[in-house]
């Protein structure tokens, strides 16, 4: 790629059924110094710009680096559904034609072809109630790449990683155990410094247990597991804050003393992200040998062929994505 060209950026569509493939063609329509290909099928994107009342340009993508991107214009690797989409009502017979596009991002990375992939939400129990077992984007794109991996969520004002992802609750005691939640924190830490330039980086840890235990009286996990991982790791020079108790982590007088926090589950941190900023919030893989950005949501259902679904996670998570791409470039030149 020659100095002046756009960088490649990968754009998957999700579910079929839902936002993605509108948000998508509202990303095109934005004047981002991207060259965006969308790994999709072709009359999803035309029947999605007929639903927003827009008019978009699809090019067949050839593989070639551009200068220049006309607002509106979107280059395509066609990937066929197996069925039309029905807004708002996913159909199973399409999850094929959902990991394909995944499928084809990660290798594009891979290869060179792509310069990041920025996904759109898909409808994991649709995957699922095809057969195929399937636990969300993170997951699959580690396993494609044989990479340790950490689930991160970003707003321009806070930062939260988590120790498991998509697991049920009961299960989440058991995942987290020293040598896993040793591995997050050096992919979190190695990461603060690589993607967000932070040479130093805070991280507060949070309990598992209410009031993290209250020094074992709630709960005892973070005497047997996470206190002693963080005096190890602070022994190498990390500096880690915690175990916080999660009720009171987010207050603003921490706030001040971290720059990530890492929570133990799904549910434990990212309801108070969504909250403050559902527009401006971006979900990011860590420790993938390519740049991976997403949307905070999900498939919006009950918006899907609408057209009124709000791309501004999708336009902070492409954004991020350039940065990110920007940052590798500076890193590796001479
Ligand atoms: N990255 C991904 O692929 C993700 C996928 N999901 C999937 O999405 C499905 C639905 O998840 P829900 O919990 O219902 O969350 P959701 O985010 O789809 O919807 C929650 C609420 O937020 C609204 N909303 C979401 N995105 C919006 C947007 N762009 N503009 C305006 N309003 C928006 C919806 O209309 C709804 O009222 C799940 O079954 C899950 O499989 C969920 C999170 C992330
Ligand atoms: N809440 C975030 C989420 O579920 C997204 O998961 P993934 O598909 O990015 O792994």
């Amino acid at each position: 790629m020659n100095g002046s060209a756009l960088p490649r950026l990968a754009l998957t569509a999700g579910e079929p059924a839902g936002v993605g493939p509108e948000l998508l063609v509202r990303l095109a329509a934005t004047s981002l110094a991207a060259n965006f290909v969308a790994i999709t099928d072709r009359s999803l994107l035309e029947r999605a710009a007929a639903r927003c009342g827009t008019t978009i340009t699809l090019i067949d993508d050839d593989g070639a680096d551009t200068a220049t991107r006309a607002a509106g214009s979107l280059r395509v690797r066609h990937i066929p559904l197996a069925a039309p989409e029905v807004p708002g009502t996913p159909d199973p017979s399409n999850a094929q034609h959902v990991l394909a596009t995944l499928s084809e991002a990660a290798r594009g990375c891979a290869e060179g072809r792509y310069a990041a992939v920025v996904t759109a939400p898909l409808q994991k129990s649709s995957i699922n109630e095809a057969g195929i077992p399937f636990s969300g984007h993170t997951e699959f794109f580690a396993a494609q790449s044989h990479a340790d991996v950490v689930m991160m969520l970003a707003s321009p004002e806070l930062r939260v990683a988590l120790a498991t992802t998509h697991l049920p609750l009961h299960a989440v005691s058991a995942a987290i155990d020293a040598f896993s939640l040793e591995r997050t924190l050096r992919i979190v830490h190695a990461e603060l410094r690589a993607k967000f330039g932070f040479s130093e980086p805070r991280i507060a840890v949070l309990g598992l247990n209410p009031h993290a235990g209250e020094n074992g009286h709630i709960g005892h996990e973070e005497i047997d597991t996470i206190i002693p991982v963080l005096e190890k790791l602070r022994g190498q020079g990390m500096q880690l804050l915690g175990p916080l108790p999660a009720d009171t982590a987010f207050v603003p007088a921490q706030r001040k003393r971290y720059d990530a926090v890492l929570a133990m589950y799904h549910d434990q941190a990212l309801p108070v992200l969504k909250s403050e900023a559902f527009d401006r919030t971006v979900n990011l893989t860590l420790g993938l040998p390519f740049i991976r950005t997403s949307v905070d949501h999900g498939t919006a259902l009950d918006l899907a062929g609408s057209g009124k679904a709000d791309p501004s996670s999708l336009i902070a998570a492409a954004n991020l994505a350039l940065d990110l791409v920007a940052r590798s470039r500076k890193v590796i030149q001479p």
